[in-house]
């Protein structure tokens, strides 16, 4: 078969008892056939604006009337069909918690749902035209918390099981699977399985699924022109994401909701992925999208049903899974067709040993815990007793572990059978061929080497698991040691550059190219190694070295501004011979009309501190040179700094409200002119600078209040 997209369905359940009623979500199921090909679509009240409505078309859509016989008919059964002709086949239920999806593959004995649906189809279609016999095989599983666990094995018994590969399949190992011969028998089988399966009480949902629930069937189907052909279908019941705000979830149950959320999340990356047609789909990152490899871009065909819920509530949730199967509905399969094989000779039961067999109680086999299939596989021949001829095999006796291990693989079309529909119990006419030593001797033989082949296969997982483990802290070991070499040669590099750099007081070419070579993170490293020299050389006196530092510094981090403002202060202390502590303090004086920093100035322009003499800066206000009787001019520079320190006092404003109350402010703060960029002062400060300069301002106000003029 060429490719095939995914097929989409969707369904939406109807209002249950307690909930709200409203317009929301609605379904329109035309039913009507356009190119033989069904229409309807779903619209959705925008969350955000009620007048609009978004719309989804898909080709199946269900709504709240519709019943579980016409879901089967119309979208399940034309699969079924060619699931019995070679194909493998896989149907998903997928929606939010309490959406229906197990009501939709599992039902209730009033209304069942697809899987008991497709049981009976199945044992059904082995008689008909040109059909001469069918066998069914089933085996469930579920994935709960991403690990995998066998349903048909008692729970306190079944260990996790690993995904394995091989040729090119991926299965579960020692999965187990059993025939089945009459719906009874599976319905048996099937309700204890799921008292197995994780379920747990949610606000939403009383019996909400706690795991994704695999149900694997194994059909071969004899035609009477003597071949016949296996295929297999995949029923699955994914969990339902959670919103932890809707379920009320408990720390447990949260734990296995972010399981199921993240399982759920690496699935609709799958198909991104796959959408995308990137090189690499994260089919590994979750054991889910592993097992369900094949039936997304694999050579199976898929068929997933969305269910969503009524209501406002459910919205968001809704809009999600559709989205989803919008998504999902591009995805490519190429389904491969097994090619039908010659059927094994029946065999020629004489009539002695038909009617014996036939006499044998038919064990409820559903219900039992079938014995490992290697243990009766390894069981020696039964010694055949004189007269009779030997009955055909148990159905245990002839499966083989890959028929075991096939179960969560797509067919293969190799044709493996599936065993003789027969009873697992030994009939007890053979049993008495042997001594009651015979038997006991060889039940402990196969015991032995039943436990021999687990105790195998457990090292042989341990050790696989080990050398995975192993691999991948190779891979890591390797990734950092190519990363300690990188940096290793970078660094050699940039001492490099730097040597050369030393004797120039230029900006080399080679520092642009380091800084576009290095990230970011390692340009403000490089920038700040850079400035600390400067300060060293600085502290010296060294105002000439310091500034070639810092304007190598700056190549590294050109939107620095405290490092640009830093330069032209030093280029400024070196034109007026001055260090650079000495330049910033004049700076700040002439800024605040004294020589002393502002609280230290104000101070001293009040005459509460006496200072010695010193230079006076053309244009600045002495205090000292102030005499007794010039009252004006104190009074002046005293209302000046006044209306300055009310300024500062209210902190550090913000670069746009600065620009706001600058705008006709008489007294705007003092700017130092950095080339095209004028900043003021608490701009060059860093973020704990701010609050001191204010704070200090605070207590220089203080001072203001206090003055008796
Ligand atoms: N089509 C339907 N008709 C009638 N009742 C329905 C239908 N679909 C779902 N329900 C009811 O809605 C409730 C929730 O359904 P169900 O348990 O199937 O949800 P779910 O999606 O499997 O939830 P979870 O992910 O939590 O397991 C059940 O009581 C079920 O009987």
């Amino acid at each position: 078969m060429a490719s095939a997209k995914v097929n989409i369905a969707i369904r939406c359940r109807p209002f249950l008892q307690n909930e709200e009623q409203d317009d929301a979500v609605q379904v329109s199921a035309h039913r009507e056939d356009k190119d033989g090909e069904a229409d309807g679509f779903v619209s959705v009240v925008n969350p955000r604006d009620a007048r609009e409505k978004f719309r989804f078309s898909f080709k199946s859509c269900w709504d709240q009337s519709n019943t579980q016989e016409e879901i089967f008919a119309r979208d399940v059964r034309p699969i079924l069909e060619q699931v019995l002709s070679g194909y493998t086949a896989c149907i998903f239920c997928y929606g939010v918690t309490s959406s229906g999806k197990t009501h939709t593959m599992q039902g209730s004995p009033t209304e069942p749902g697809i899987i008991p649906r497709v049981v009976r189809y199945f044992l059904a279609s082995g008689w008909g035209a040109e059909r001469s016999g069918v066998k069914v095989a089933v085996s469930y599983m579920e994935i709960y918390r991403d690990e995998v666990y066998d349903l048909l094995v008692a729970r306190a018994e079944a260990p996790k099981l690993p995904v394995r590969e091989a040729g090119g399949q991926i299965f579960v190992a020692n999965l187990s699977e059993r025939s089945i011969t009459a719906p009874q028998q599976f319905e048996e089988l099937f309700t204890v399985a799921c008292r197995s399966r994780s379920t747990g009480s949610t606000l939403l949902n009383r019996a909400s699924s706690r795991s994704h629930a695999i149900l694997t069937i194994r059909v071969q189907l004899t035609r009477t022109d003597g071949t016949m052909t296996e295929g297999k279908i995949n029923l699955v019941d994914l969990a339902g994401s959670e919103n932890n705000k809707l379920t009320g979830n408990d720390p447990s149950r949260m734990a296995e909701s972010s399981a199921i959320n993240r399982s759920l999340s690496v699935l609709g990356q799958v198909v991104d992925a796959l959408n995308r047609n990137l090189s690499r789909v994260p089919y590994r990152d979750s054991k889910l999208t592993r097992i369900l490899q094949p039936f997304l871009g694999g050579n199976s065909m898929s068929l997933l049903i969305c269910n969503i819920a009524p209501g406002a509530k459910f919205r968001q949730d809704t809009l999600n899974t559709l989205n989803f199967a919008n998504r999902t509905k591009e995805v490519e399969n190429r389904p491969v067709q097994a090619a039908p094989t010659k059927a094994p000779p029946k065999p020629k039961p004489t009539q002695t040993h038909q009617r014996r067999y036939s006499e044998l109680p038919r064990p409820r086999t559903s219900m039992l815990p079938a014995p490992p299939a290697p243990l009766a596989r390894q069981l020696p021949p039964r010694p055949r007793s004189s007269l009779l001829p030997a009955p055909p095999p148990p159905a245990f006796a002839r499966s083989t572990s890959s028929s075991r291990r096939m179960s969560a693989l797509p067919s293969s079309g190799s044709g493996s059978h599936i065993p003789t529909l027969a009873t697992p119990v030994r009939p007890q006419r053979h049993a008495s061929a042997l001594s009651q030593e015979d038997i006991q001797r060889q039940i402990a033989d196969a015991v032995q080497r039943e436990v021999k082949r687990q105790v195998e296969e457990r090292l042989a997982a341990a050790a696989e698991a080990r050398k995975e483990e192993e691999a991948m802290m190779l891979r890591e070991r390797r990734a950092w040691e190519n990363k300690a070499r990188e940096a290793e040669v970078l660094k050699k590099r940039v001492e490099e550059l730097e040597r050369k750099n030393t004797v120039t007081t230029d900006i080399s070419a080679d520092d642009h190219t380091v800084a576009q070579i290095l990230s970011p993170d390692g340009n403000e490293k490089l920038a700040q190694a850079l400035v600390v020299a400067a300060r060293t050389v600085q502290d010296k006196g060294q105002l000439d070295k310091a500034l070639e530092s810092y304007k190598r510094a700056l190549q590294y981090v050109p939107n620095n501004k405290k490092l640009q403002v830093r330069i032209e202060e030093v280029k400024s202390a070196m034109e007026e011979g001055k260090t650079l502590k000495q330049f910033k303090r004049d700076r700040v004086a002439r800024a605040t009309g004294s020589k002393a920093s502002s609280y230290q100035g104000l101070s001293v322009a009040l005459g509460k501190h006496k200072r010695p003499r010193s230079k006076t800066v053309p244009g600045s206000y002495d205090a000292d040179a102030e005499s007794e009787n010039e009252p004006p001019r104190r009074l002046e520079a005293f209302r000046s700094l006044t209306e300055m320190t009310l300024e500062y006092a209210k902190g550090p404003p913000s670069a746009h409200k600065r620009r706001k109350s600058n705008r006709g402010n008489p007294f705007p703060p003092p700017l130092i002119e950095v080339e095209d960029s004028p900043m003021p002062i608490g701009e060059e400060m860093n973020d704990g600078g701010k609050p001191k300069l204010a704070r200090s301002r605070r207590v220089a106000l203080q001072e203001v209040q206090n003055v008796d003029l």
